[in-house]
């Protein structure tokens, strides 16, 4: 095996690791793998994407940023212009953002749900497990002791806390290659995550072989575990009390996932999509296996999982990103071609890293986050609903009353909440639900927006767009009048203006509904992902690539595809299914939602006929 240092990227010797092993920090410092071989697929750990820099694309390494750091001495958030202090972040969140429930006419709940899965897979849960689990007393004494704490100061005249008495929210310091030790203190801190910065499905095979091997393979037919359960295909369970799924309501409900990562246990809208692609592996596996019956379990699972990853990309990329960012856009940009050929703009000069910014800018969408999760019946009708912030870390609701059947047709009937400035009160009141006593995600977002050291929003803004902001008047046409007026009534300056705090209140970009530093921030690592993966799936030139007549059956797939094939009695569903049925978006027999055509994929080394012609045409049509 080869070991190299996860933050330099650069190979160590056995001096350096035992070292690691001695302080134990080898798990986060030190990356183990393999020789890479050049023809070989996408491997779980990320590791010989980039096969100059081996290990980047790895777990526990460095993020990249787009705009260089900005911290106060000693590495503290940065203070005003002035030298003052800046606004408390919960105060800029009361402000600036609004708090009711104004359910969108356009957006679904499933939109919803395949963003936070997504930003699932390049992120990691320690930051949060940190305050709840490990520090839950940062509001308490001894909190005061301890440097990690970093709470959130609610002041007196809070326009919901003046009535209850909380003056603190709890929060920690994110984890930093330097507060794990894997480089000396005192240097810039940079934050350290467990996911592959790939967007390659991390919360379904996980991010490290052994894990996948353990808790994933069936080896057998190509197959990751399954357990079945009243008709249902699961992942398979823990079957100790002592698990993730702290709010399981025992006896009743039990499940909780034993998957190659804990991902898949915590927010409700991970849970499902985990669920979903974690069946679509097995399903894509069954007609793999139809097709090419001298496939081995080996070539099955390994060609099962790259169309999985594909799948889920194409509809990421052509579907759920255009619907926020606006295709036309997307196009104009260079994010997604509209001809569906083959597209090839790998640079291997460029790192597989994530952004710190991407995940970041991701967080806008808990203004987007609906709290009630409706259920309803196989035909519409409405049965019940219930707090989605109340379904983290509690997977056993989902397999009790049919509440999976339920959820999944409230997925794509139920509107998300609108795109409006105003935040769901779960969301900004509760956030954890039961596992806190109170919780504002987005002051968290605000004051980890400075633990990140973020230039100032007016900084990004010009490096997106070119146009300086130099006073309040240069957001004229950028930021609605009022909400200038809030700003101006908050900072001192207009430099002083949080990164956050700019796009929270943007008006939408031209063409699409997302503020548009929101949407620079994305399109960049939207871009760096197809440009740094060795393995991107609308390549000609990659390992085991697919041929014209794989990429064009790829082409076809949706969110709604997936929800027939694998949901919970799906059979009928708008096409569009991140967007509300309608005139335009009738729902229809899942007969008529286009599938994948498997025989693509048959290998005539296994003696069955194919069913396509020598020019690749579908001779069944
Ligand atoms: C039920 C709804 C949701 C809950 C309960 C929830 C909860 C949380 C929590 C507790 C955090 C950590 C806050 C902190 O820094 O202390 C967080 C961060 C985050 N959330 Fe959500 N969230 C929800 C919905 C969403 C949605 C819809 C998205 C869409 C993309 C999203 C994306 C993110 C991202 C990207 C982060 C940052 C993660 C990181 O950098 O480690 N969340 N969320």
């Amino acid at each position: 095996a080869l070991f190299y240092d996860s933050y330099y990227g650069v190979p160590i010797g056995m001096d350096e690791v035992k070292r690691h092993s001695k302080s134990n920090t080898t798990f986060w410092c030190v990356n183990e793998f393999e020789p890479c071989d050049p023809n070989e697929g996408r491997r779980v750990d990320g590791t010989c994407n980039n096969l100059r820099y081996p290990n980047r694309g790895a777990s526990h390494t460095p993020f990249t940023r787009i705009l260089p750091p900005a911290f106060d001495k000693d590495y503290e958030p940065k203070k005003a212009a002035s030298g003052n202090d800046l606004p408390l972040p919960r105060v800029l969140r009361t402000n600036l953002v609004s708090v009711g429930k104004v359910p969108s006419q356009r957006l679904t709940q499933l939109a919803i749900h395949a963003f936070v899965f997504l930003s699932s897979d390049v992120v990691s849960l320690h930051d949060t497990i940190n305050y709840i689990l490990w520090r839950p007393y940062c509001c308490a004494p001894r909190g005061k002791n301890d440097t990690y704490c970093v709470p959130n100061k609610i002041p007196n005249d809070d326009p919901v806390h003046r009535f209850s008495g909380h003056r603190c929210l709890n929060m920690t310091r994110p984890e930093t290659f330097q507060s794990i030790g894997c480089i000396p203190k005192g240097s810039t801190p940079e934050r350290i995550v467990s996911s592959t910065p790939g967007i390659d499905l991390s919360s379904v095979y996980g991010n490290f072989l052994k894990n996948l091997q353990e808790k994933g393979r069936l080896y057998q037919g190509g197959l990751l575990k399954y357990e079945e359960d009243s008709g249902r295909i699961w992942p398979p369970s823990t079957k100790t009390q002592a698990n993730v799924c702290f709010l399981n309501q025992r006896p009743a409900e039990t499940r909780c996932h034993d998957m190659p990562e804990d991902g898949g246990n915590t927010l409700g809208g991970i849970n499902l999509m985990a669920v979903w692609l974690w069946r679509n592996h097995n399903f894509i596996a069954t007609q793999l296996a139809k097709v090419n019956p001298c496939w081995d379990d080996e070539r099955l699972f390994n060609t099962a999982r790259d169309i999985n990853i594909a799948l889920y990309l194409q509809f990421n990329y052509y579907e759920l990103i255009p619907a926020f960012l606006g295709y036309e856009n997307l196009i104009k940009d260079g994010v997604i071609t509209p001809t569906g050929e083959f597209r090839d703009v790998y640079n291997e000069k460029v790192l597989p890293q994530v952004s710190l910014e991407f995940p970041f800018a991701l967080r806008w969408l808990h203004t987007v986050q609906e709290g009630s999760l409706k259920m309803y019946d196989l035909e519409g009708h409405y049965l019940k609903q219930f707090p989605i912030v109340n379904l983290t870390l509690r997977t056993g609701y989902f397999d009790v009353d049919n509440n999976i059947d339920y959820i999944t047709q409230g997925s794509f009937r139920q509107g998300s909440a609108k795109i409006d400035y105003i935040a769901d009160p779960d969301i900004t009141e509760q956030g954890l639900g039961p596992h806190q006593s109170v919780s504002d995600l987005m002051t968290n977002d605000m004051a980890k927006n400075r633990y990140f050291g973020f230039q100032p929003y007016v900084k990004y803004r010009e490096a997106c767009f070119g146009k300086p902001i130099r006073s309040f008047y240069d957001l004229e046409g950028i930021v609605d009048s009022e909400r200038i007026e809030i700003l101006r009534d908050l900072y001192e300056k207009v430099e002083d203006v949080d990164l956050l705090a700019g796009i929270w209140v943007e008006r939408p970009i031209y063409g699409g509904y997302v503020p548009p530093t929101f949407y620079c921030l994305t399109i960049d690592q939207l871009r760096r992902n197809m440009i740094s993966d060795r393995h991107w799936y609308e390549r000609p030139n990659r390992p085991n690539a697919f041929n014209a007549l794989q990429l064009g059956e790829i082409r076809k797939y949706t969110i709604a595809r997936l929800l027939c094939d694998i949901g919970d009695k799906v059979t009928k569903i708008q096409p569009h299914a991140f967007l509300k049925a309608g005139f335009n978006n009738k729902m229809v027999s899942c007969e008529n939602i286009p599938a994948i055509n498997y025989e693509a994929w048959r290998d005539l080394n296994c003696g069955l006929p194919t069913y396509f012609n020598q020019y690749g045409k579908d001779i069944a049509e």
